[in-house]
């Protein structure tokens, strides 16, 4: 068993909630887990606080926006830049006094903000693992178009008509959106309560989600939709474990970027997953990241 001690730090005129698994001050080199969407919360990629069972603490928190955080429904959308996350990642590393020595996991759009702060050359960060994430946004809608266009067709008709009448919160776009995400984003069937506490939370507030992102993993209409840092990986200098799943909305060839560019980048597909590695195969996933950790750290 580990500690856990939970707080809020900081951030602007906001805070940020977070939470140690495990002793920060033992010797190993902490990981911090960024979650994503924008506009998720912590909760769908808890199970990584199993690697705080090796000694390894693990930081899990919830960006500004939502989960445990400051809410911030009135900011307009042009608020909402990843600038805003790396700039609160780095408080929060500062505050917790582990900004010289961390590794970083982002998931999904919490591997496009670690792969945005790597670029940066940190001195503090040690090792990075980009889950499930694209290393563009164009990439993504190539990606998340394949997908779409192998689901039935009258599910493929619900979500258009749905999309261009502006209805996607009806229940009927919402159950068809719900065979893509349990083909692509998690195969488990139920979700496990973590995962869907992200999604209530998502339901209860999505105006980050929205407003960088768009209705749904593959309707991306929001600021984002013309991210790309595959020009900037050269500058990453940390060794970088890729993961991703077989069945993944994350496809390889939103990946491979990562691969290609990022010098000694190693890549593992599960392949038994979508998403979701980290609870769609937790005990090998969690294997595999905390191998690497104890390779490179
Ligand atoms: N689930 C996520 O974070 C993805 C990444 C790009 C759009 N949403």
């Amino acid at each position: 068993m580990y500690t856990i001690h939970e707080g809020y730090v900081p951030f602007r005129e906001y805070q940020t909630w977070y939470r140690i698994s495990g002793d920060l001050h033992n010797g190993q080199t902490p990981l911090v887990v960024a979650h994503g969407g924008p506009g998720c919360t912590h909760d769908y990629v808890d199970a990584f606080k199993d690697i705080a069972e090796t000694g390894r603490a693990v930081i899990h928190y919830d960006q500004i926006g939502n989960g445990l955080s400051t809410h911030l429904p009135h900011k307009s959308p042009d608020f909402w830049q990843p600038s805003l996350f790396l700039d609160e990642l780095n408080h929060l590393l500062q505050a917790l006094e582990i900004a010289d020595n961390y590794a970083l996991l982002g998931q999904s759009w919490g591997g496009m903000l670690a792969a945005e702060h790597a670029v940066t050359q940190p001195q503090g960060l040690k090792a990075m693992i980009i889950a499930n994430s694209p290393a563009s946004m164009a990439l993504w809608l190539k990606g998340a178009a394949k997908l779409r266009a192998k689901l039935p067709s009258d599910v493929q008709d619900t979500l258009l008509t749905h999309e261009a009448a502006g209805t996607i919160t009806s229940a009927e776009y919402k159950a068809a959106s719900r065979v893509f995400y349990q083909r692509h984003v998690c195969r488990l069937d139920p979700w496990p309560i973590e995962v869907q506490r992200t999604f209530d939370a998502l339901d209860i507030d999505p105006t980050v989600y929205l407003a960088m992102n768009g209705p749904t993993e593959f309707h991306v209409i929001g600021s984002m939709k013309n991210w790309t840092i595959i020009d900037r990986l050269k500058q990453v200098r940390v060794p970088t474990l890729l993961i991703s799943g077989r069945f993944d909305e994350a496809t390889p060839e939103t990946v491979q970027p990562y691969k290609d560019h990022i010098t000694g980048a190693k890549w593992v597909i599960f392949e038994s997953s979508s998403h979701m590695p980290h609870v769609e195969e937790r005990p090998l996933c969690m294997k595999t990241v905390s191998d690497f950790l104890l390779a490179t750290c």
